[in-house]
């Protein structure tokens, strides 16, 4: 049983070409270029259903066209997608009821002038949400998202993060299955951010629904997505656990050590921190074992931690030496 099966989804896009000048201006006005942006290329990949998985890559790489394909807003050029047995794109009324697409970008359309209460009453009607679920889901809503103040102010007036907060409940007001979040803690503060992070948590544990989120912020990744995907150039370049994606992307390991009196720490390996009696040596993974038991045998050893490399930092070096 799956909830999402992709099959070498490809995806290209037209996108119009332009010279500068005014010349040019003019030209395009009646004869227009066009260039091929190959955006997904043969991707592949299963979520199962109560699976939160984290679909990351670089700018470009195609996460956004993914998830627009997967809710139904974007027709691919190729490739098969099943969502909860339906095909997104189809569009229908029962399948659009059971998923939600959320982008941090663009947490609320709909009219600005409307308060938060009547654009969930207008979910509730568009859903076709019974009304004593819609009170359910609410309360639980209001306790999860701290929406209580926001009700009765409008969407204009909200601020990113409240609008964050509103775009995800009017999402989840109609309790979706599956849901495609699209950098939802893009542009909010370290405790907004945290806050988006514990409902999202909190929703996964109450519903079971399926996750799908994108994220350049490894916080949100590593808290709550046990499995990775990740993409480039419009191709799967690593698909699963976070845990063992350090091991396949970076080939060192950190040991951090304290030693007492002279040391020469350089000579066991490459130093990346240090600061009084505390160094932090980059080492070959597969020369952890043999460089620890040097340093125990030639300093004097306060403390010594084998540790992995930080996630950020793994993804910033596979991102800009390439992941393939
Ligand atoms: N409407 C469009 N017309 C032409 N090209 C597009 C269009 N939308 C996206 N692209 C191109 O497709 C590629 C993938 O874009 P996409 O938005 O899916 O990437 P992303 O991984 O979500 O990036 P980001 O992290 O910057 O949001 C990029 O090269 C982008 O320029």
């Amino acid at each position: 049983m799956t909830a999402v099966q992709v099959r070498n989804l490809s995806m290209s896009y037209q996108a119009p070409v332009r010279k500068g000048g005014l010349r040019a201006a003019l030209g395009s006005l009646v004869r227009r270029e066009y260039k091929t942006v190959q955006a997904l290329d043969q991707v592949s990949f299963t979520i199962a259903p109560g699976e939160v998985a984290g679909f990351i890559g670089p700018n470009g790489a195609g996460k956004t066209t993914t998830m627009k394909i997967l809710s139904g807003i974007l027709h691919p050029t190729g490739g098969e997608v099943e969502v909860l047995a339906a095909t997104p794109w189809h569009r229908r009324a029962a399948f659009l009821k059971r998923i939600a697409f959320v982008r941090g970008s663009q947490p609320v359309g709909g009219s600005q002038e409307l308060t938060v209460m009547d654009s969930l009453e207008y979910q509730r009607i568009l859903y076709d949400v019974p009304r004593p679920a819609f009170r359910r889901t609410l309360a639980e809503l209001e306790v999860l998202l701290d929406l209580d103040p926001l009700l009765e102010r409008q969407l204009r007036a909200l601020s990113l993060g409240e609008r964050m907060r509103v775009g995800l409940a009017m999402a989840l007001i109609y309790r979706p299955e599956v849901l495609f979040l699209d950098e939802p803690t893009i542009g909010l503060d370290v405790s907004a951010a945290s806050q988006i992070r514990e409902f999202v948590a909190e929703y996964v544990e109450q519903t079971g629904a399926t996750v799908l989120l994108t994220s350049h912020y490894m916080a949100d990744v590593a808290s709550l997505c046990p499995r990775l995907i990740l993409i480039d150039h419009g191709r799967v370049a690593y698909d699963g656990p976070l845990a063992e994606l350090s091991t396949r992307l970076s080939p060192y390991k950190l040991i951090r050590i304290s030693a007492r009196g002279a040391a020469n720490p350089e000579q066991f390996g490459e130093v990346v921190e240090k600061s009084d009696g505390q160094w932090v040596l980059r080492v070959p993974r597969d020369e952890v074992a043999g460089t620890t038991a040097r340093l125990l045998q030639a300093l004097e050893v306060v403390d010594l931690a084998v540790e992995e490399p930080p996630l950020e930092k793994v993804i910033d070096q596979a991102y800009r030496e390439g992941l393939r």
